[in-house]
């Protein structure tokens, strides 16, 4: 465990200008403690004083699962129950890893905080994540178990037929690991974890965002795994979320309006304070007030269409980014959140190499 000091430094690294009090709350400390260890840093010359910082460059922090993703495009219109001519592309992924890379290639600053294998696919993620930026001081590092792995058959048009997802190293991601990465994480005003996290560990997240009213976007990542939210949605800004993903969480189809705008009342009354929902080509729903407004996708020519694995995260990514800067303006977010997609569609590779920080401009 690291010395209050080195906890002390760290959040202050997150955010130059969080408060003495802020910084006792997150490291169980009394103000004058916190006082005292500050005015030694200060001698021992590890820092340099007091900063003022834009809340744009506050860090957003990512928090879930990181993956080599393998996807195999079948060549001709797959045969199920034979074997058929395929093209294989590797490319990082796991939704938490998508989003902080979408973030860092936007030009936000990012931590990620994730489980790898200390194997080489495991060593190249990390690797590349510094390459871009993205601060993964925090992250878990196993010797006894091998980075998680996703596998997924696209059909010769790039949609999706069937994907697994062994991520056996996420489930360490568990409370004890969330309250040991507190100083990584108690500065941020903006953190976003996905549904590979446990189930209690979500809970502690939103326990935590509610108390220090901080936004939490949790991000779906699959129908079954849904089930790791819990009855109270309390402490979640925002769930973004696929059309299959909400009606998993319901229980129940939602093929009308009706329904969909039911869904959303029911969730509020849980909690859940926005929810943006993709619906494939036809773009987004997200909540304003107690209706589901929508907004189109922009058009994407079949020719130019790659495959869409990290479409969604880039959507999630998008609209994170801009409510950064906006935290109110969902309409806009989702706006971004779209463009990004639609950049992600037109790729092999889960994260596009096309963002860039004009995106925001
Ligand atoms: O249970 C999971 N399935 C899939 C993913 C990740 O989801 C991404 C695909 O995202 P999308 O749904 O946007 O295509 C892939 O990178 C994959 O590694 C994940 O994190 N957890």
């Amino acid at each position: 465990m690291n010395s209050s000091k080195d906890q002390l430094l760290a959040l202050v690294e997150a955010n130059p200008f969080i408060t003495q009090q802020a910084l006792g709350e997150a490291l169980g400390l009394s103000r004058s403690a916190v006082a005292g260890h500050l005015a030694q840093l200060v001698k021992d010359g590890r820092i340099l004083g007091r900063a003022y910082v834009l809340p744009s460059r506050q860090p957003v922090v990512c928090i879930g699962g990181t993956n080599l993703d393998r996807k195999l495009r079948s060549l001709e219109a797959p045969r199920l129950g034979s074997s058929n001519p395929a093209r294989q592309f590797e490319s990082p992924g796991g939704v938490a890893r998508n989003i902080a890379e979408n973030l860092a290639r936007v030009g936000l600053p990012v931590h990620l905080l994730t489980a790898v294998g200390r194997d080489a696919a495991g060593q190249a993620l990390l690797a590349e994540l510094q390459t871009l930026g993205v601060d993964c001081s925090g992250c878990l590092q196993a010797a006894d178990a091998p980075t998680g792995s996703y596998t997924a058959v696209l059909d010769e048009q790039g949609d999706l037929m069937l994907a697994m997802a062994d991520m056996a190293l996420t489930d360490r991601l568990d409370t004890d690991f969330i309250r040991r990465c507190a100083p990584h994480r108690a500065a941020a005003r903006w953190l976003v974890a996905d549904l590979n996290l446990p189930a209690p560990s979500l809970a502690l997240l939103q326990e935590e965002a509610k108390a220090r009213q901080q936004h939490l976007v949790v991000v779906a990542v699959s129908a079954p795994k849904m089930q790791r939210l819990g009855p109270t949605l309390e402490g979640i800004d925002l769930l973004v979320l696929n059309r299959t993903e909400l009606s998993a969480l319901l229980g129940q189809p939602l093929e009308t309006d009706a329904a969909l705008r039911d869904a959303w009342l029911t969730l509020r009354s849980r909690g859940l304070r926005r929810l943006v929902m993709s619906d494939g080509a036809n773009g987004v729903r997200f909540s304003e007030g107690e209706a589901l407004a929508s907004l189109a996708a922009p058009k994407v020519p079949r020719s130019r269409m790659r495959e869409v694995t990290g479409a969604g995260d880039a959507l999630s990514a998008g609209i994170v980014a801009a409510l950064h800067g906006q935290p109110e303006d969902l309409r806009a977010a989702c706006r971004l959140g779209l463009t990004m997609a639609a950049l992600t569609l037109q790729t092999d590779a889960t994260v596009s190499r096309e963002l860039s920080p004009a995106l925001l401009a």
